[in-house]
This record gives C-alpha cells, structure tokens and sequence, in this order.
C-alpha cells in the first residue's frame, strides 16, 4: 500500500490506496516501514512522499472510525512522529488533494512542495469531527491563528496558490511534480531539521489568542448553528497557542475522541457514505449504475420560463449544455431570459463566475415561442405548472416534434410519471426530472423512473445531473415520489398543531432547534402560500370535490385549511410581505410574527369548533418527524425508494434536514424503532382520521424484533422477504 523506491539518493514512498489513497492501516504501517528504512539505508539523503493516481492523500479512513476502540497501531500521529523525527529530510509532493489525516502527513514532513492545480484542507468539521492529528496544533505554526481558526472550523479547501501565501506549503510547482520534488529535495539536502519541525517552533501571535478565538467563535455559532464540532475545532486551535506543543496535542486527542463517539458525528459520517451510495442506483429489472450506459446529451430544451424553467435552464448553461428555453407568451419569454441573465449577474456580483463565463452561458441559451424548436435537441425538460391534462399535451405534441431518439423529462412534482409517458409513443424515453426550487440553488435532483422507463433513460438522467452539479437521487413513480409524498406528512401535521394550539412561529422554532434550517412555515412563505394552495387545489380538482376553507375532513381524511383562509386574504407569503409571518420590506429575510395571523387561527378554530391547548415541544417533533418517517417506511416497502439513504439525502438536500441528524431514517434508526412504532401506533389511536398514522408494515416488522435491525439490514424485510 506505499511503494518504496529508490531514485538516485532519494527514497520515494508512494502511497498506493485506490481510489483516493485514505490513510488505512497498511498505509500507516507502509509510510513508517518506508521512512525506517530510508533512514537505515546509507546511500539515501532525503525522502520523498507522494500520492499514486489522482490525489494525494483522502485522509484517514473513515470507515475505519466506526470501531474507533480498533483503529490498530500505528495510529497516525505516531506515523507523523516517525516522519518528523527522521533525520534525512521528508518532502511532501502534494497533488490532486491533500485532506485530512493527508494533510496532517504533509504537516509532519519538514517540507511541503504541490502542483499548482494541488488543493488541501481539513475537511473534518464536516463529519463532525476535528484535525486528530496535531493538525489544529500545527497548522497555527505555519498560517496563524486566525486564518488556522477559519480553515479548520469551515472545512473549506484552498488552492496551492492561497496555501503557499499562508505559509503552509514551500512552494507551488507547475510542472511534474515528482521531478519537481527530486530537484527540491536535492536542494534541501543537509539543511538543518530542526527548524522545519512544526512541534519545535512558536505560534507567532499566541499573545492575541483570546481575542482571535472570541471573533471565530460568534461567527462560528452564527453560521454552523447547533454544531459542535466547529466550536470544538476553534477551542483546539486555541489550545495551540494557549498550552506546550504535547499538552495541547494531548488535549486534541481528548477532543477528536469525545466528537467521534457523539451522535452528530456519527450521523455526519453515516450522511458521507449515505450521499455516495445515492448516485449508486439499481433498478428492480438489474440495470444498474454499473451495467448501464448513458446516451450522449449535447443539446437541451427547457419548456415553461416561469421560476422553475428559468432555474433549471440557469443549471444547464452553467455546465455548458446548450439550452432552447419554449415559452409560447414572448413576453413571459422574455421575462424568463432577463430572470436567467439576472441569475447568473448575482453568481458574478458573489464571484462564483466571471463576467467572460457568463456571456458563455447567455451565448448557449436561445429562446424560442413554439416546440418545433425542439425537434433536434436530445432532451428536453418539461416546467410548466402541475397540471396533468397540460403535460400530457405537451408531451404528445413532443412526441411527434422532436427526433425519436430525444429524452422527453417531466419537472413534475407529483404527478404519476406513466400517465405522462402514456401521451406518447416513447414510454421508454419519458422520466422525471424532479428540481427543488430555486432549481439553481437547490443541490438536489430526484429522478423518477415509471414502468416502463428504460434504463439508459435512467443512466442519461443520473449522468446529467452529475454532470450539472446535483446531488441526485433516483426514486420509482408514485404520488408525490419520495420527497413530497414524504414531506406532506410533516406539514400536515405542522398544520394539524396549528389547529390545535401552536402559533407558527411555536412550530417553526421547535423544528429550527431540531436542527432544521427553516421551520416549515417560513419555507411555506418563502416559496409561496399560493403555491401549496394551487397544488392542493389541483389534487382536490383531480379527486372530484371542492376545496374550501370550511372543508375538515374529504373521504373520512382530515384536512386543515388555514392555509387557505391566508391565500384569500392574499397574504401569499414573502413576495406580498405577508404571510405566515410580516415582512419588513426593507428586510425581507426577518419575519415578523404577526396576531393577524393568530387570529386568523383562532378564528379558524372557533368556526370549527377546535378546542386549543399548549403543545409541549416533543410533541411537536414527534408529530412532525415520526408522521414523515411512517411514510418514508411506507416508501421503502413499496420501493418507491430502493434503500433508507436515499430517503434521507433526499430530505437533507431537499428539506434541509441538519446533516448532523443524518435524515429522519437514520434519525428513526436512532431513537430506535420500536420507541418509533410505538408512538406511531399512539397517534394513529389519537388521530384515527389521518392515514399517515396508520403504521408501515415493514416499521411494524422491524420494530418486532428484540434487537435493533441495522439500517443496512432493513431492506431484506420488504416484501415479506425476512419475518
Ligand atoms: C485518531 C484520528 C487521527 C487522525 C484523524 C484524521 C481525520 C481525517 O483525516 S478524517 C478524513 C478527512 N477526509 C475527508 O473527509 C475526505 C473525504 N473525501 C472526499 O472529500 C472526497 O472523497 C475526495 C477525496 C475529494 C474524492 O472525491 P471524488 O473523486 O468525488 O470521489 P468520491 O466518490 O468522493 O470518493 C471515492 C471513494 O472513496 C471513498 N472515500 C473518500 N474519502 C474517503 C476516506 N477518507 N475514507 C474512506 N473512504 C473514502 C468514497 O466513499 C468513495 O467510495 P465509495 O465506495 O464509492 O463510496
């Protein structure tokens, strides 16, 4: 797992651990062989370590910290000791990235060289832990407090350029890096050591510690609310300055310990590998990610310039896909270009793109009145608004336009994919492409397949929403697929305590200490009241009753409207300054509670005759979380969704739910599921008239069980298949 070689007078060791050379136990075991060795062997003078394949080093092996108790010796800050106390020179020769544990190896040698394309970082706040490995006591010796404090607490990387200006790299290469790390070696050759150790020298601005750390620290709680690692990562880095080198090393270690045995950090690592195992999808028939190609995709159409298709165009210009946006109104086209140029003017005033790139992307977009534009594009994505009838015109009509081969993708939010492929003569070619709003900011794409979708549909999809930057997630047709079939279940019941006690701003705050970035009635006024109500609306319509705001129950199902009773005063949220909450409307990012809308409730309550109570807080997440979770094991079962981590990457990237709570079947997994099913049984008794209550099978199953089932394990009960 690390090639030893000798060149000349120089010891290479080259780590060798596809795909990203982590830090297992053989490489740890391999760098401290090598650097031994080297040191035994006479003919060699300095020693270079280098990454084979695409990067440098990935970091320790995260798998590895699920049995923290097994991580076997050598562990790494011993690897990093015998590196450091070498007495031949150690060069790292950094490219790709150094992350991590890997840049923690890199802090241990007596000089740092990388590529210029090289990044480095400490990505481990990220899942949930800290730099263990003298990083937060090193890094502040090379770049200082402060910018170590940032780095650290952020998990951000920079590039070689930005390393080199804060100290922690010797130099910036840009041509073979290998032969660059010879010819630097050759240089350092004989050069005293001492000084290039990091544990031998001083933090520079130790004396201004107290006052760095106060500034971090309010930033830090503002920005990564409810986390602790970033606190913790702060407070070690503090340590560097304020404790010898070995105490505040030793007091690292208690940290880092501490953080990977508590829950965030075992949710944030579950949620790592959860986020990678979604772009490994499988369909039922045995196509999978690896069996299947996807087709080519060079040119696109977007129909439908409102939010969603001016959004969804911005994502695929962005990455350079050529888009025909169709809007049959020029003057709606219109508004849907200067929309898209706005857009992406915002991504070069945040300098996320240059000028020069965004007339790139204008230059790819065209616009056009009519789909016979769309004849010789190869996909096309439908946007315009939930309304099945309309759809299936469209994708008759894109039926007979386009050239057979084009992929023909619905923006649905709900509706039965096959009933919009049946409008065609290219079932196999038709799929959801399923964008959250603002579709340009939003990471997530769910795809849905129908039943008679074909698998290289499937592939193009998934390929296209890598290619676009997408978290995607690929999930079978039903009503509503996983996301919002999901999610109805939370707000119901969020409008439900409503109905039964709480105030919004109740709702909201208990659900935000959750974890939860914005409680549920300050995204329903962010993305529009009058939105929820056409939808409900339309499902109403297509169930064949009217919708009022004196409808309770429709089918023996309760049903709340207070929402309703908000959109006929025309308080459609933050786009009329008024909704669930008051808008200022020179800060529209504050909402206001607001006793219009108290009375608004409470007047809803009394014409339907609500008795009101208080609503203790563990109720409000139980109603919310655990109605959600019923649904999600429901989901599972059907295998609507084929494993629970892409049920829950959908509602951390969809739904903001925390990371660090890893998703509500992850969360479920936690509280443990027979605590889970029972209270789902209490509520079902308590609300006979809301059929999400009714408990899973596969929950019910699971929850029989005198051990807990392992979430790996919970597939192998659908279906009957394990009793
Ligand atoms: C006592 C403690 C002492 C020391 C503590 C040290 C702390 C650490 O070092 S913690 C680890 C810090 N490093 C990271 O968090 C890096 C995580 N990885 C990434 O950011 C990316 O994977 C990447 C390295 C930038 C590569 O990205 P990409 O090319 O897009 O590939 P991926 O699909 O993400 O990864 C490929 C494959 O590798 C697995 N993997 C990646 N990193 C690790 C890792 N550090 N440990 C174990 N496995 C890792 C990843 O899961 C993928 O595998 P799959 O089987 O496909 O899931």
């Amino acid at each position: 797992m690390v090639d030893y070689i000798i060149d000349q007078n120089l010891a290479i060791l080259a780590v060798n651990n596809p795909p990203v050379n982590a830090l297992s136990h053989h490489v740890r075991e391999g760098l401290v062989e090598g650097i031994k060795k080297a040191n035994a062997n006479d003919q060699v003078t300095a020693i270079v370590i280098i990454g084979k394949g695409k990067i440098f080093c990935s970091g320790a092996d995260i798998r590895e910290f699920s049995n923290h108790a097994a991580i076997k010796d050598p562990v790494l800050t011993s690897v990093g000791h015998t590196i450091e106390n070498s007495g031949k020179p150690v060069i790292s020769a950094i490219h790709g990235n150094a992350l991590g544990g890997g840049l923690e190896v890199a802090l241990f040698c007596h000089y740092r060289i990388a590529s210029e394309s090289a990044r480095v970082g400490f990505p481990e706040v990220l899942i949930g832990i800290l730099p263990g490995a003298e990083g937060t006591v090193r890094l502040p010796r090379l770049s200082g407090l402060s910018f170590a404090m940032d780095m650290i607490a952020s998990g951000k990387q920079i590039n070689a350029k930005d390393a080199f200006k804060h100290g922690i790299l010797d130099k910036v290469c840009t041509g073979n890096i290998l032969e660059e790390a010879k010819d630097f070696a050759k240089k350092v050759i004989g050069q005293p050591l001492d000084s290039r150790r990091l544990s031998r020298i001083n933090v520079e601005d130790a004396s201004n510690v107290d006052a760095v750390f106060e500034v971090a620290l309010a930033q830090v709680k503002k920005k990564y609310k409810g986390q602790i690692a970033p606190i913790y990562c702060l407070k070690s880095v503090r340590n560097s300055a304020k404790m010898s080198f070995d105490k505040a090393a030793a007091e690292e270690r208690r940290l880092i310990t501490e953080l990977m045995l508590g829950y965030q950090s075992i949710a944030l690592r579950y949620s790592f590998f959860a986020e990678r195992s979604a772009s490994k999808w499988r369909l039922p028939c045995g196509a999978s990610v690896n069996n299947t190609k996807p087709s080519k995709i060079e040119s696109t159409g977007v129909i439908g310039a409102g939010t969603m298709g001016s959004g969804i165009a911005v994502c695929l210009i962005r990455a350079g896909i050529p888009v025909i946006l169709v809007e049959k109104d020029p003057k709606m086209l219109e508004k849907g270009m200067e929309t898209i140029s706005g857009i992406l003017d915002g991504s070069v005033k945040l300098k996320r793109m240059t000028p020069g790139q965004k007339a790139k992307c204008m230059e790819i977009l065209k616009g056009a009145t009519s789909l016979d534009k769309l004849s010789n594009v190869d996909l096309v994505i439908e946007a315009v608004y939930e309304n099945l009838e309309l759809k299936r015109q469209i994708f008759a009509q894109l039926d007979k336009v386009c050239k057979p081969s084009t992929l023909l993708c619905s923006n649905t939010s709900t509706l039965d994919i096959d009933k919009i492929a049946s409008a065609t003569n290219r079932p196999d070619k038709v799929v959801g492409t399923h964008f959250f709003a603002p579709a340009f900011i939003m990471r997530l794409l769910e795809n849905v397949y129908g039943s008679k979708t074909s698998p290289t549909t499937v592939a193009t999809v998934m390929e296209l929403g890598r290619r676009i930057g997408k978290v995607t997630v690929l999930v079978k047709t039903c009503y509503g697929f996983v996301g919002n079939r999901t999610h109805q279940c939370f707000g119901a019941e969020a409008s439900f305590l409503l109905e039964e006690g709480c105030l919004p701003q109740d709702i909201d705050q208990v659900l935000e200490e959750f974890g939860m970035a914005m409680g549920p009635f300050k995204v329903s006024d962010l993305s529009g009241i009058d939105v929820g109500w056409r939808i409900r609306q339309e499902v109403a319509k297509a169930a064949g009753f009217k919708l009022t705001t004196e409808t309770r129950y429709h089918n023996g199902e309760r049903i709340s409207t207070v929402g309703d009773s908000l959109f006929e005063m025309g308080r459609y949220g933050i786009k009329t300054g008024k909704g669930w909450y008051k808008y200022d409307p020179t800060n529209l990012r504050k909402p206001v509670p607001d006793s219009d809308v108290a009375d608004v409730i409470l007047d809803h309550c009394a014409k339907m005759g609500l008795q009101r109570c208080k609503i203790p807080p563990q109720e409000i997440i139980e109603r919310c979380l655990f109605a959600a979770v019923n649904e999600c094991f429901r989901v599972l079962e059907e295998r609507v969704a084929e494993k629970p981590e892409d049920i829950d990457v959908i509602w951390q990237y969809g739904f903001s739910f925390p990371r660090y709570a890893g998703g509500p079947m992850f969360y479920a997994s936690q509280v443990g599921l027979k605590r889970v099913y029972e209270r789902v049984c209490f509520y079902h008794e308590k609300f006979p008239y809301s059929s999400h209550w009714i408990p899973s099978d596969l929950l019910r199953k699971l929850a029989s069980h005198s051990v807990e089932i392992p979430m790996s394990q919970w597939k192998e009960f659908v279906n009957g298949s394990k009793l």
